[in-house]
């Protein structure tokens, strides 16, 4: 109980405990199966982002490395070698544990589950079947009032990847990802819908990003999903439970579990049974098939590993890790709302720098739109700020299908650009203008050196007044009707004026003085 005995003194402030929860929930019919209940449990397989794996040194691997380069002589089983555990990774598995409010065990133990295939060389998988690393955590859901239970939390290894080549009839293994160190999350069965499923996976992948676990990518593997899912009535003991392997996008979970509830419901109201079985579920069917029955389980035969010792962990340890962890999602949320962004701003902010870079062994990652907002918002108006973030900076590169990653925009170039606009140097025409030559040209140059190559310092009527006073009197000359126009009274006239000057000028001119030199220009003196 080592991490219950924390002094809280000790806690980082952006680091609370989740408050005890109801265990039972209250139901609430779904018009999508009146009269039944759904109940879902979640295995999450997430890929530590550590430099090496977790009982080698080979380095891990990304997708699309070559195959088999990555690979020491104990990832590929050869006799006589020996594991050796990667501490960075019980580094991130603590992380983990502390950011799910779970209780740290201070002393946990490695299983060997034995299993026939061929992309494990050992014959055996290295995980903490009996004795895991944390258990009893939670997780807040962002929707709702909704807490998951979590059961446990397991350090095992990555298995090898297999491919069949129909064609030639050959199958191949790449033991690149063999024995990267993963954390498996078992939630307690608490989850009532494919929504809450969804939801549940969105917020952990969130939190495991924000503490540098993994980057929780399921397009690429790095995170993947077992839902386990059962029926009952309302009141009534759980159903039998199916377990659907492998998901891995959030989207197709949510439809695998709303296939698998809709099967379950039709057995049970023609008076079959449900029988406890490992499916699988099949994309474009839209159908979750059987891939084994309780009785056509696998005998793990699980054993403690005689290689490896127990993984003991101090107070001194839990205290390092609660002292190195990042801020979570839900801190961060509160102190940008209190700096006075709106829930919105804040949400899409938070959302873009979910989608930085995460750093290897717990190191922060690059690219986070957190930091760069609060470095540009020192001694600048943060809700300016903001906006030229959302709109204008993440607009534009949006438009060019470029993520906040590939910003080209430093805080320094962004933050005189903002200046420059609020100053009345440029215009925000000029100022979008300027933003677009920084990132289409990749440009390193301050927006003030920017701004004069391109001519486009602001036409004020105290700066330039020629200039501007000349762009008028084209646009007079131009436009002689609408003029005639305004010169009888009717001032509204007067935009189409102002909109010529603007658009001669290429938006340096400044509106108001434009519209200001033209009425003087046109009306007579009061
Ligand atoms: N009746 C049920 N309906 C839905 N989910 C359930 C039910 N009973 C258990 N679960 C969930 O099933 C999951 C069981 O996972 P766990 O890792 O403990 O065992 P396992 O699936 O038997 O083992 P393995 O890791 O080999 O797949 C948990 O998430 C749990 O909440
Ligand atoms: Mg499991
Ligand atoms: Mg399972």
């Amino acid at each position: 109980m080592l991490a219950r005995a924390v002094n809280p003194c000790l806690l980082p402030r952006n680091f609370h405990r989740i408050r005890p929860f109801p265990a039972e929930r209250t139901y609430h019919e779904d018009p999508r199966w009146p009269g039944w209940e759904v109940v879902v449990g979640l295995e999450v397989h997430a890929q530590l982002k550590t430099r090496q794996k977790l009982f080698s040194e080979s380095l891990t691997s990304e997708l699309g490395h070559v195959a088999n380069t990555h690979v020491s002589p104990y990832d590929a089983a050869f006799p006589g070698t020996l594991p050796h555990l990667n501490s960075k990774c019980v580094d991130l598995a603590l992380r983990t544990a502390l950011a799910l409010d779970s209780k740290v065990q201070p002393r946990s133990a490695f299983d060997r589950k034995h299993y026939f295939y061929s992309d494990l060389p050992t014959g055996y998988q290295i995980t903490q079947h009996y004795a895991p690393i944390a258990s009893d955590g939670a997780l807040h859901l962002s929707r709702g009032d909704v807490v998951v239970r979590i059961k446990q939390i397991q350090l095992e290894q990555d298995t090898a990847k297999s491919t069949f080549d129909p064609r030639h009839h050959l199958s191949q293994i790449d033991l690149n990802r063999a024995g990267t160190g993963l954390v498996e999350i078992v939630s307690e069965s608490d989850m009532r819908s494919p929504e809450e499923a969804g939801d549940y996976v969105r917020t952990l992948q969130a939190v495991l990003r924000s503490v540098g676990a993994s980057d929780g990518n399921m397009e690429q593997g790095s995170l993947r999903c077992d839902a386990n899912v059962s029926v009952n009535k309302p009141g009534g003991p759980f159903g039998t439970r199916c377990e659907i392997k492998n998901l891995n996008s959030v989207k197709f979970m949510m439809v695998a579990i709303t296939c698998e509830v809709l099967r379950h419901i039709k057995l049970l109201e023609t008076g079959q049974v449900v029988s406890q079985e490992t499916r699988g579920f099949d994309e474009l069917k839209s159908q979750t098939f059987k891939l084994r029955s309780k009785e056509d389980a696998p005998d793990y035969r699980y054993m403690p590993d005689p290689n490896l010792p127990p993984l003991l962990v101090n107070q001194a340890i839990i205290t390092l890790a609660i002292n190195s962890m990042p801020e979570l999602p839900g801190a961060m949320r509160s102190r940008l709302c209190s700096q006075g962004l709106s829930k919105r701003d804040t949400e899409v902010l938070m959302s873009v720098d979910s989608g930085r870079e995460v750093g290897f062994d717990g190191e922060p990652g690059s690219g986070g739109a957190v930091a760069y907002f609060e470095s540009l918002s020192k001694g600048r108006d943060p809700k300016i700020v903001v906006n030229w973030m959302t709109h204008e900076l993440l607009g534009q590169l949006g438009a060019r299908k470029e993520t906040f990653t590939q910003n080209p925009v430093s805080v320094e170039q962004m933050g005189e650009l903002i200046d420059m606009v609020q100053d009345g140097s440029i215009t925000g025409t000029s100022g979008k203008t300027l933003l677009h030559h920084m990132i289409t040209h990749r440009s390193r140059e301050m927006p003030s050196k920017l701004a004069a190559d391109l001519s486009l310092a602001a036409l004020s009527k105290n700066s330039l007044s020629d200039s501007l006073k000349k762009l008028c009197e084209e646009a007079i000359a131009a436009l002689p009707e609408e003029a005639g126009v305004v010169r009888k009274g009717n001032e509204r006239v007067i935009m189409k004026l102002v909109g010529k000057v603007m658009k001669d000028s290429r938006g340096r001119a400044d509106a108001k003085a434009a519209t200001d030199l033209l009425k003087e220009l046109l009306l007579p003196k009061q």
